[in-house]
């Protein structure tokens, strides 16, 4: 990660090979995983099933894009993850990684590549922080000066400073995980994998490692593919997400563009002079809630409000009004709904 685009580094595609002459770093074109699934089902019988984890996806990401990469669980996301790693081999389809097969090639990949994930660490849990960093040093042989001027910069900015001699079971949650990230992009990785990065985090080393992200992405231009459960890391990091379901795509597209995919609903909080029956709303517009004097009434984010305003001002005794824009939580799980009744 951090070396500079003047000290020979891999930034700026110094490597040169790899990423396509169009920019395209990671390549999936209808990749699939199917996993064989064995269930016992009586004294000695067994039943065979096939699980489609992954079902004909196809996307790129050019070289220094930060993408989200959400669905619901067992949605296929950590599979995908760890097709792009090696660690596991397609069913069907074609993958690449800077040109690299990634599970032909899961030692050369792994140089140019670093994975967090969020729940797991590959830190050493018995040894001090700086032994791993020391060990991940003699394993991806990283350039001494490359690896002090990297390890400084990552101490200084996830602020590890007083916690690298401490043993990494004793790390909070929050500690060990910029400890993970760091340990992560000690090699310059081209790219960074990061599954649910801020898992049980609090406020505060949220807003840390979202901002020590947003550096390394503008500064190095390092490409990152971000999974979480956390839309605000989507928000906050990613102008592009990918939503997937069931093992399909179902949005691949900029975050925006997600409320219309979802044809989702604004709300209107209106506030009466007194508690009365739900107002007569024109359809689509209806009211979804009502507590005392208070309603909301729901209609299509792409319809002017206007018009309900001005009916709502002309027939009901009014005290106040509010629209409240949908959030992207609210935009997805419709999504979700809508295609499981579909
Ligand atoms: N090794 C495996 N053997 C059999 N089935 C598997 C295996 N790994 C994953 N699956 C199944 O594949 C599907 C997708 O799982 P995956 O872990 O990729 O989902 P996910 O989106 O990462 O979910 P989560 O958010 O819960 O981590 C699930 O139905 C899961 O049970």
């Amino acid at each position: 990660m951090v070396s500079g685009p003047t000290d020979g580094g891999p930034m700026n595609g110094a490597h040169g090979d790899g990423a396509r002459g169009d920019g395209v770093f990671i390549e999936v074109d209808h990749v699939e995983k199917v996993f064989e699934v064995r269930r016992r089902t009586g004294f000695l019988r067994r039943e065979r099933r096939q699980v489609r984890a992954v079902d004909s996806i196809s996307f790129t990401v050019p070289r220094g894009e930060m993408v989200g990469y959400i669905g619901p669980n067992g949605a296929g996301k950590s599979t995908t993850i760890k097709m792009l790693t090696g660690i596991l081999t397609p069913s069907g389809g074609r993958l690449r990684v800077a040109g690299i097969d990634p599970s032909r090639e899961r030692s050369r990949l792994a140089h140019r590549i670093g994975v967090v994930f969020g729940q797991r660490t590959t830190l050493w849990w018995d040894l001090p922080l700086i032994d791993s960093y020391r060990l991940a040093h003699r394993m991806y042989r990283i350039p001494d000066a490359r690896y002090r001027a990297n390890l400084d910069r990552c101490v200084e900015l996830l602020e590890l400073g007083a916690l690298l001699d401490v043993p990494v079971r004793q790390l909070s949650l929050g500690q060990r995980m910029r400890g993970d990230i760091a340990a992560a992009l000690l090699h310059d990785p081209e790219v960074l994998y990061l599954d649910e990065p801020t898992i049980g985090l609090d406020v505060v080393s949220k807003a840390r490692v979202r901002s020590f992200l947003r550096d390394l992405n503008a500064e190095r231009g390092t490409t990152v593919l971000l999974t979480t459960h956390d839309l605000q890391d989507i928000e906050q990091l990613c102008s592009r997400v990918m939503v997937i379901d069931h093992g399909r795509l179902m949005y691949d597209g900029p975050l925006a563009g997600l409320h219309q995919a979802g044809e989702s609903e604004r709300t209107l909080v209106v506030d009466l002079e007194r508690e009365l029956p739900p107002i007569d709303a024109p359809a689509p517009a209806r009211v979804v809630r009502v507590e005392g004097p208070r309603q909301w009434v729901a209609f299509p984010a792409a319809q002017s409000a206007a018009p309900l305003v001005a009916r709502i001002a002309a027939e009901y005794p009014l005290v106040d009004l509010s629209v409240r824009e949908p959030d992207i939580e609210a935009v997805i799980a419709r999504m979700y709904e809508e295609r499981a009744t579909a």
